[in-house]
Formats: structure tokens, C-alpha cells, sequence
């Protein structure tokens, strides 16, 4: 039977993969396009997720970028109103359009440096001069991410679909978390986007799969549940990526 109520799947999908997973990401866009019930399901989601899987980290993908004036209003919402625990941003308009994002260091801030979507490369791979010469703007953006990250709570967002850029600022930026989507729907390759992502101890990149998981298919033979066919995904998602860093030599001791 399929489920109607994006709470009611949203939960089920919960409920299946609180053990496997670190982090939800909701997508805001998805619940304002649902107008009012759309907004009453995500704040039903952030609670369940608290209640069912209190572990997790909650990233709201929301990627807000505006003026200086108007960003703090976009972080209060953000971090007050939904409390999540990090969000996606768009950092295009400058500095002082994220400061504001950055202020907590609790709260953690991925900056969308280098999409998975074709598109991406229209501008964020144009070369731009600076002062060590000519490089690509989203190696330019990750090292002035490096630069701003006084609270040490930013993240940068990079395509899986990309793993030589990837690589790029996996070595621009050897410390820092990347939250990498492009692998299931997208069909980015996995073993290519643990190895450039991962740091060098094989931690800090955040692999997410969104339609991939809750949109699985269940397996032939097997149950015809949405939420279990989800569970399965996840973990083989999850052991594909564990056994990538365990033939990497970088697996859990
Ligand atoms: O910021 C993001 O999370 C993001 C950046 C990016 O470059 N590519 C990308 O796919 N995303 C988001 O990650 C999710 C990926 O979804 P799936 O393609 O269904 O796994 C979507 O919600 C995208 O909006």
C-alpha cells in the first residue's frame, strides 16, 4: 500500500535506518513546494528523527546565500527555528553572506563548492586569476573556505559525479568534512568518491544517497515494503563504503 502522507513515509523510512546511518538530510525545497503541509511534515520529521535516532546529525539542505543584512535572518531560521544541526549554503555572494552561518561553532556550515549536476562546471570551473596564479573558482572557494573557518565548523559540498575535483579539494583541504551527494540516482561511482573524498585516515567525507534510499526498489522475492527495501539499501550502501575503506587499509580498527 503505498503511503500518502509525507510524514507518515518519512517516518517509516526513519523508523528503517536509524542504526545504519550518521546523518539525515532533508531537502527544504521538497516540503515549501507542499506549502503549509509541506513545512508541518518537516518539523514532524526533525522531531521524529530527534526521538528515533537521537545520534544523528540532522543537515538541512537548504543552500541559503544573501547580503550581509538579510543572511542572519536566513541562519536564525536555520538553526533556531528548524535547529538543524548543519546546512547546506550557497556562498557565491561573499563573506559576509555566510559569516553569519558561521558564527556558532556547534553548528556546522557545508559550503556548495562543486556540484554534482552537469551544470556545475558552467561557472564553478572557470578559471580565475589570484594572487598564487590562475586556478579553478572551485578550488579558489575552497581555499578561501579554509581561510574562514576560525570556528572550524565548515564543510564543503562536492559532487561524487566528479572525482578528479573532488581529489583537488580533498588535497587543497585535508581536514575538512565533505559532504558528498552524486551516487545512487546520480550515478556517480562510489569507489571513486570514498577514495578522493575520504581524509587521510579514511574519515570525514559524508557519502549521501537520497532517492537511491528511500526510493529503492525491493528486491525480487524478498518484502514489497518501501521501508524495508529502504533498510536494504542503506545497508548495502553502507557496507559497500566500509568495505571500499577496508581495502583502502583505512577500515574501523
Ligand atoms: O548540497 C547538496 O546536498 C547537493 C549538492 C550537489 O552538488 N548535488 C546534489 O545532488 N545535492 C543534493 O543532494 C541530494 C542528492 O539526491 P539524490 O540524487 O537523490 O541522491 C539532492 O537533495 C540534491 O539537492
Amino acid at each position: 500500500m503505498p503511503v500518502k502522507d509525507p510524514l507518515d513515509f518519512n517516518r517509516a523510512i526513519i523508523d528503517a535506518t536509524a542504526d545504519l546511518v550518521c546523518a539525515y538530510k532533508p531537502n527544504i525545497a521538497f516540503y515549501e513546494a507542499l506549502g503549509m503541509d509541506g513545512l508541518r511534515a518537516l518539523e514532524g520529521t526533525i522531531d521524529h528523527i530527534r526521538k528515533a535516532a537521537p545520534n544523528t546529525v540532522i543537515l538541512g539542505d537548504a543552500k541559503r546565500g544573501d547580503i550581509g543584512s538579510t543572511a542572519p535572518a536566513y541562519a536564525k531560521a536555520m538553526f533556531q527555528v528548524w535547529g538543524f544541526d548543519a546546512v547546506t549554503v550557497n556562498a557565491w555572494g561573499g563573506y559576509d553572506g555566510l559569516e553569519p552561518f558561521l558564527e556558532d561553532p556547534a553548528r556546522g556550515v557545508f559550503i556548495w563548492c562543486r556540484g554534482s549536476n552537469p551544470g556545475s562546471a558552467d561557472l564553478q570551473d572557470l578559471t580565475v586569476n589570484t594572487l598564487d596564479g590562475p586556478i579553478p573558482l572551485y578550488q579558489h572557494l575552497a581555499r578561501s573556505a579554509d581561510g574562514w573557518n576560525r570556528n572550524g565548523n565548515i564543510g564543503l559540498v562536492m559532487g561524487a559525479t566528479n572525482p578528479d575535483q573532488l581529489a583537488d579539494v580533498r588535497s587543497l583541504c585535508p581536514h575538512m568534512p565533505l559532504l558528498i551527494p552524486g551516487v545512487g540516482a546520480q550515478g556517480g561511482d562510489l569507489a571513486d568518491a570514498v577514495l578522493a573524498g575520504m581524509d587521510r585516515n579514511g574519515r570525514r567525507a559524508l557519502i549521501n544517497s537520497s532517492r537511491g534510499i528511500i526510493y529503492a526498489r525491493p528486491e525480487p522475492g524478498g518484502s514489497q515494503d518501501f521501508a524495508a527495501a529502504a533498510r536494504q539499501a542503506a545497508a548495502r550502501l553502507r557496507d559497500q563504503i566500509n568495505r571500499i575503506l577496508t581495502d583502502a587499509g583505512k577500515g574501523w580498527l
